[in-house]
């Protein structure tokens, strides 16, 4: 290693002595400024230097696959966040996790429970969740944002544990959003000093200056609970024999039945299943509900495609029922409508960023080991030599004339959900939810831009978003109507 000559890095904006690009550093909307830099550089990678840190950016698919896929062996872990993971008692979070044997036992499991050729098992409960929304929308239809906040928690809780959640107020739900408001707190790159100075994490908790350590343990409190309780109510449940199946229920049985491995090597598999439930919500919740919630802004804005897609779901169910997940091949124009979704603004616009853990060279350059690597999804969904008009909601772009789909446009999914061994192994999951509520919407109500009660005048939608790991759209008022009385009816069945 040390023979060899040092290689350049690869092209970044001018970095300052000590604090290198600290001050470049953008603030929200970063892969916007990634994708300029690398334009201004002629280069689709890009490298920045954060007061010792080293950032690579990958603005291209190419670029991104060569590192984070083809050579994902040195590729593929993640970050120390010391704040988080030592302090505040998330280190079994998966998805920050350090690759290696901890990491590959929890994803397994994962990828035995929501095996995409038998999708019956979480189906069902997005089922059960999607019907019981749509009796909300027919009772409270202003409300239709709080609905889809609850469906869509309630739903992922079920699939984890089996445990049918009450609505507004359920126990299980405020636990659950309290946890993972948690974690976004204490996951802001910058705010904690000790994440870049980690000695600091020896302090006293009296030290003046180390507030965050009684911050932290509050938030460890908190993040006990919030993988605990629903597990111990599941087992609860299973002693009383009344559990629903679920991810939990499954995996306690199977190890029930095991009996070559030791109790040691059991206890450990006990405790992969207790985080790996607890992260299902964590990678669950939040994505799939921004994915449908710029659903909704894409419908209010684009009454057109509004329009061909009904007559799309008329042709196939003509008026007589609601979409079942067997229709999804018959309907191109709304499979197109669900990827232009996820394309349109990427949920999570620069995935999560990737850790090498060995020196590299690529093109030419050096990447050391120990850079944080980010492939942006954004730039590749938004690469007008792929998609034309990429700021535009565009369904037809997926189509071939006679509105089929057309394979020769690259997918969404090639970016949309991560990459290499890291991608997200939920994203089936997570499109199929959003399949369904946007086939159940879209066949029973129509979507408007809401009017000012007194003036009448007509509300744009704001379209601002929350700029994080998870670019998550904010409320917005618009309106929905049952497109007639005889959908209002097979909604009101849904009931009984
Ligand atoms: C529908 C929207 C979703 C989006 C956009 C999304 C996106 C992502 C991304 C970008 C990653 C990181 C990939 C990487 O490191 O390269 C990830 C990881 C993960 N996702 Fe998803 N996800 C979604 C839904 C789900 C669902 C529904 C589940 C659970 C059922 C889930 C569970 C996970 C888990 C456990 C990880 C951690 C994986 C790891 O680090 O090994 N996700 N997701």
């Amino acid at each position: 290693q040390n023979n060899k000559p040092r290689l350049p890095y690869p092209p970044g904006p001018k970095r300052l002595p000590l604090i290198g690009n600290l001050l470049d550093f953008p603030q929200g909307k970063e892969w916007e400024t990634y994708t300029r830099w690398g334009k201004e550089l002629g280069s689709d990678i890009v490298y920045i230097n954060i007061a010792g840190s080293h950032l690579l950016i990958c603005n291209t698919l190419s670029s991104t696959l060569d590192l984070l896929d083809k050579r994902s062996a040195k590729y593929s872990s993640r970050a120390p966040f010391v704040m988080a993971n030592e302090l505040a008692g998330w280190e079994w979070l998966t998805g920050g996790m350090p690759y290696g044997k901890r990491w590959r036992q929890r994803r397994k499991l994962f990828q035995r429970h929501f095996d995409p050729a038998d999708p019956s098992m979480f189906q069902h409960w997005q089922l059960f969740y999607g019907k019981k929304f749509m009796l909300d929308l027919l009772d409270s239809p202003d409300d239709a944002w709080n609905h889809m906040i609850q469906m869509v928690a309630g739903a992922i809780i079920s699939i984890a544990y089996g445990i049918e959640v009450k609505g507004k107020g359920d126990p299980h739900i405020k636990l659950a959003i309290e946890g993972s408001q948690s974690l976004i707190d204490t996951m802001v790159p910058g705010k904690y000093l000790v994440d870049s100075l980690p000695f600091l994490k020896h302090l006293p908790e009296w030290f003046p200056g180390a507030n965050f350590k009684r911050e932290a343990k509050g938030f460890k409190i908190l993040t006990d609970r919030f993988r605990e309780a629903p597990f111990l109510a599941t087992v609860d449940a299973m002693n009383k024999g009344v559990a629903q199946p679920s991810f939990v229920s499954q995996g306690l049985q199977i190890l029930s039945e095991n009996i070559k491995d030791s109790a040691e090597v059991k206890e450990q598999e006990r405790e992969a299943i207790i985080d790996m439930a607890a992260n299902i919500y964590l990678g669950g919740a939040d994505t799939t509900s921004s994915g449908i919630g710029t659903f909704f802004l894409a419908m209010v804005l684009h009454p057109e495609v509004q329009r061909k897609a009904q007559e799309e779901l008329d042709s196939v169910l003509g008026h007589g029922r609601l979409p079942e997940f067997g229709d999804r091949e018959t309907l191109p124009y709304l499979e197109a409508v669900v990827k232009e979704v996820f394309r349109w603004k990427p949920t999570t616009p620069i995935a999560v960023p990737h850790y090498s853990t060995e020196d590299d060279e690529y093109r030419g350059y050096f990447i050391p080991k120990n850079t944080v690597v980010i492939g942006n999804a954004w730039a590749i969904l938004h690469d007008e030599k792929v998609y034309s008009n990429p700021e535009e909601f565009i369904p037809e772009r997926f189509l071939t004339k006679d509105r089929k789909l057309n394979p020769e446009v690259q997918d969404p999914s090639v970016a949309a959900f991560g990459f290499g061994r890291r991608e997200c192994p939920g994203r089936h999951v997570g499109i199929s939810a959003t399949w369904l509520i946007a086939a159940y919407m879209l066949s029973a109500f129509n979507f408007e831009k809401a009017t000012d009660p007194v003036t009448g005048q007509v509300i744009e939608p704001h379209m601002k978003y929350h700029s994080g790991l998870v670019y998550t759209p904010l409320p917005f008022k618009f309106k929905l109507t049952p497109r007639s009385e005889k959908t209002m009816q097979m909604i009101r069945m849904l009931g009984q």
